[in-house]
């Protein structure tokens, strides 16, 4: 069973009938790099909490690393490591100290404790600062104890709400640093939630986007951009004038093109097929276009349109 994570038709009602999750599944291999993704209000940080036994679904069935969150809620914490966005933190206790208080949690001797806690200040580069008080750490330096701490019982499935938030892209870096080291060297499944889609198309070998309580997509990065992403033809004319004709003239091209004062962007599925026909139709109009390049879709395209998709028409895609 290893870390696996399996979600069958969950749904969470909180009180006053707030339905937060409808009917969601999905299943997570032994190791693999799982991103969760979706808009504010959307349902992550209830399904974290279902994952992680801090609160009950209503219904439907949760299993993490072979065990049922329901029935064995302690077997599946000690398989578990959770960096929530909250960082529980003790502010008078010095990084060294907090870390050998987890691993007594955990039923490290004293000795133990101390050497485990020695070799996770090391892993996230915190040695020096090992004996500063937790509160005057920087944000950064916080974020990364806090995963320090995580770690501590080598948990199978690490769990990870918005890790990097508020982070400088170079603590940014470093913690995705160790969040790929534990990945790939020591096969530890991650369930990353993020808002910056950039970490989640580095990083995750599976992305799911869930909106208003129901996931709208699932795929690889590549899966995602292929099926819902649109590559973007720019070009840019000397005139406006001239950008208009071009209009004009392509508008009936790819699935929607815009037209911006002398920029003209024409969004298609397919978009350097249509860069030979694109050319002849301006060619037979004498239009040249000053720049022309193609932009494949990025994550953010693929987390717009299923996201904005739904919203005009309810359509579920997976
Ligand atoms: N304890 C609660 N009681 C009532 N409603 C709740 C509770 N917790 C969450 N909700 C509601 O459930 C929905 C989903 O919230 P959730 O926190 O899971 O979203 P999220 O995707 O994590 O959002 P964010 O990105 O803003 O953290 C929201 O409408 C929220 O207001």
């Amino acid at each position: 069973m290893g870390g696996t994570i399996h979600v069958e038709n969950v749904i969470k009602t909180f009180k006053g009938n707030v339905q937060a999750v409808k009917g969601v599944s999905f299943d997570i291999g032994d190791g693999e790099f799982f991103a969760f993704l979706g808009p504010n209000g959307a349902g992550k940080s209830t399904t974290v909490q279902m994952l992680t036994t801090l609160i009950k679904p209503t219904s439907g069935q949760l299993t993490v690393a072979g065990f049922d969150v329901r029935k064995d809620p302690e077997k599946v914490r000690l398989e578990i490591g959770v960096a929530l966005q909250e960082t529980g933190i003790d502010p008078d206790l010095k990084g060294i100290e907090l870390l050998e208080f987890q691993a007594r949690l955990f039923g490290f001797s004293k000795k133990s404790a101390r050497i485990r806690a020695e070799e996770l200040l090391e892993l996230v580069g915190l040695t020096e600062d090992a004996d500063r008080l937790s509160g005057k750490y920087s944000g950064g330096m916080r974020r990364r104890l806090d995963l320090a701490m995580t770690l501590v019982h080598q948990p199978k499935i690490l769990f990870l709400d918005e890790p990097t938030t508020g982070l400088d892209p170079s603590n940014r870096q470093t913690i995705w640093k160790e969040i790929k080291r534990l990945n790939k060297e020591e096969g530890t499944t991650i369930f990353l939630t993020t808002q910056y889609l950039e970490e989640a198309d580095q990083l995750a070998d599976r992305i799911s986007i869930i909106n208003k309580g129901e996931i709208v997509a699932t795929g690889t990065t590549n899966e995602l951009k292929r099926t819902f992403g649109f590559d973007a033809i720019f070009l840019q004319f000397e005139t406006e004038e001239q950008a208009q004709k071009a209009h004009y003239a392509t508008n009936h091209l790819g699935r929607n093109v815009e037209l911006v004062k002398n920029e003209l962007t024409i969004f298609a599925e397919n978009g350097t097929t249509l860069l030979v026909e694109l050319i002849r139709l301006l060619g037979d109009q004498q239009l040249y276009p000053t720049t022309l390049n193609v932009q494949p879709p990025s994550l953010d395209d693929v987390f717009i349109q299923v996201t904005k998709e739904q919203e005009k028409e309810g359509v579920a895609y997976e």
